[in-house]
């Protein structure tokens, strides 16, 4: 019988490649072999940029988004903790800014690793967790919130996907009360022709119009001016939330799943707000993004001693 010459090099591929991740000045990037990758910068754990498989940047920065660690990063994904929005008076996130401190905090990146050394479906993904705890806070603000802490935030960079989870642990001996928001400026190109399927019948809190509730009526909620909402959209038969659909021209542009997390805030500022803000460049910036929140702010969270909480969300993009 013939015996073939074995090869001179076995040739590696596609599938053998590994993602590439690097840290340089508190800047986290990850390339995966399908050219799809993410940026995240350890201030704020803030993603400021998701590329998909065929080049395209699917989230919003602003070009006048400080990135020097003086002020939230404006666009990409903030995290919001432990407080969504102006912290009420008598609460215990009482003296806390706006959105709470986890996204103007340092955190640290704990470790990548690949879905198949986690036992996850191997499909090529690479997680990346960030970690956030209470002596880490600056001590003004730990005074502020003295409660005992750990947050572990997980983004797994998938072939055109993003998830993001977080992990809530209470260290200390007594209860707290929390809120988790994920800021997400995705990319559209002109929100005039964007809306969102999958909130029907959805109750709302629309803050544009004094913080009273409604109940969504539009199939497809489309954008004409100022939004800014508050959706607590009912579960689906099986019991798990129901996948919202962003549409541009009316073709699907990003599927976004929410797991353990209640609500899901909708915000453009529109012309006149975006305009007074001064970190928003370029000015007419408002009409190429859209803010789909995927967060558990409608009510507070507690999170007895000891115990843990978590909760995630996906973004898929169609085009
Ligand atoms: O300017 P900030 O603090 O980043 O907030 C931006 C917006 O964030 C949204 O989540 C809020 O619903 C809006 O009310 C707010 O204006």
């Amino acid at each position: 019988m013939e015996r073939k010459n074995k090869p001179a090099s076995i040739p590696v591929s596609p599938s053998m490649a590994q993602p590439i991740v690097d840290l340089s000045d508190n800047i986290l990037t990850a390339r995966l072999p399908t050219g799809d990758s993410v940026t995240v910068y350890l201030y704020g754990a803030t993603v400021t940029s998701w590329k998909t498989s065929n080049g395209q940047e699917q989230l919003f920065l602003s070009q006048a988004a400080a990135l020097d660690g003086s002020k939230p990063i404006r666009g990409g994904i903030p995290l919001v903790f432990p407080v969504f929005g102006p912290p009420p008076k008598s609460h215990a996130t009482g003296q806390l800014p706006q959105h709470g401190f986890a996204r103007n905090s340092h955190w640290e990146f704990l470790g990548k690793s690949t879905s198949e050394n986690v036992g996850r479906k191997a499909d090529g993904s690479v997680k990346l967790d960030f970690g956030l705890s209470s002596s880490m806070l600056d001590p003004g603000v730990q005074k502020k919130w003295a409660y005992d802490f750990g947050l572990v935030y997980s983004v797994t960079l998938g072939k055109d996907k993003l998830e993001c989870q977080m992990h809530v642990q209470n260290k200390g001996s007594e209860a707290f009360d929390f809120q988790v928001l994920f800021h997400t400026y995705l990319a559209v190109k002109d929100i005039s022709k964007t809306a969102v399927k999958g909130l029907t019948s959805s109750p709302y809190v629309d803050k544009v119009r004094s913080a009273q509730t409604f109940t969504e009526d539009a199939t497809s909620l489309s954008f004409s001016g100022e939004t800014d909402r508050v959706y607590t959209p009912p579960a689906g038969k099986d019991g798990a939330s129901v996948p919202l659909v962003v549409t541009e021209n009316g073709t699907d542009s990003f599927v976004v799943t929410r797991d353990s997390l209640p609500d899901v805030t909708v915000w453009n500022g529109w012309e006149d707000k975006i305009k007074a803000m001064g970190d928003f460049e370029p000015k007419d910036g408002w009409k190429r993004y859209l803010c789909i929140e995927p967060g558990a702010v409608s009510s507070w969270t507690k999170l007895d001693a000891g115990d843990a909480w978590e909760g995630g969300c996906s973004f898929e993009s169609k085009l």
